[in-house]
């Protein structure tokens, strides 16, 4: 038998959709305003959702406080009030686009739960545009 338990959390970071390729007005043509070269802000909501067996001593599956630590220190500590472009080794040279963030984050967590825990992450980056990673 295995349950899902769910962390959410949030955080606020600018960026900027741009191609280096690509002229600028092909990078303004596929990103429009995301391709503001003096970047825009988005506030992130992230799911971090883990998938595993009742632990019978505790009856947690996993600790929501050990996980709230781990998101707290590991992604919003690198990611939150950051320009995301500019401050972050990971977006220096890849497109901070929704989707890469997740599988960022996902790449950041997974080092640091059992994978006896299946780990999805679903961000959103607004209230109507939101991406899910599973590592598949
Ligand atoms: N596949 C992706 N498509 C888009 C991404 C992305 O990361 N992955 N990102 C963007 C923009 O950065 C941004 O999310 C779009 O903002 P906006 O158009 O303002 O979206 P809203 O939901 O706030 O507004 P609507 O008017 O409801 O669209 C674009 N595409």
């Amino acid at each position: 038998m295995k349950v899902a338990v769910y962390r959410k959390e949030h955080f606020n970071a600018a960026h900027r959709l741009h191609n280096p390729e690509w002229s600028a007005e092909e990078n303004e043509r596929v990103f429009g305003k995301c391709n503001n070269p003096n970047f825009h802000g988005h506030n992130y909501e992230l799911i971090v959702k883990l998938l595993g067996p009742i632990d019978p001593g505790t009856g947690y599956v996993y600790d929501m406080k050990i996980l709230s630590d781990l998101i707290k220190t590991h992604v919003l500590n690198k990611f939150d009030h950051k320009n995301l472009n500019l401050d972050t080794d990971e977006f220096r040279n890849l497109n901070p686009t929704a989707e890469n963030i997740a599988v960022a984050i996902w790449n950041i967590l997974r080092k640091k739960i059992d994978t006896k825990y299946d780990l999805t992450i679903r961000l959103y980056e607004t209230e109507r545009n939101f991406v899910e990673y599973d590592g598949n």
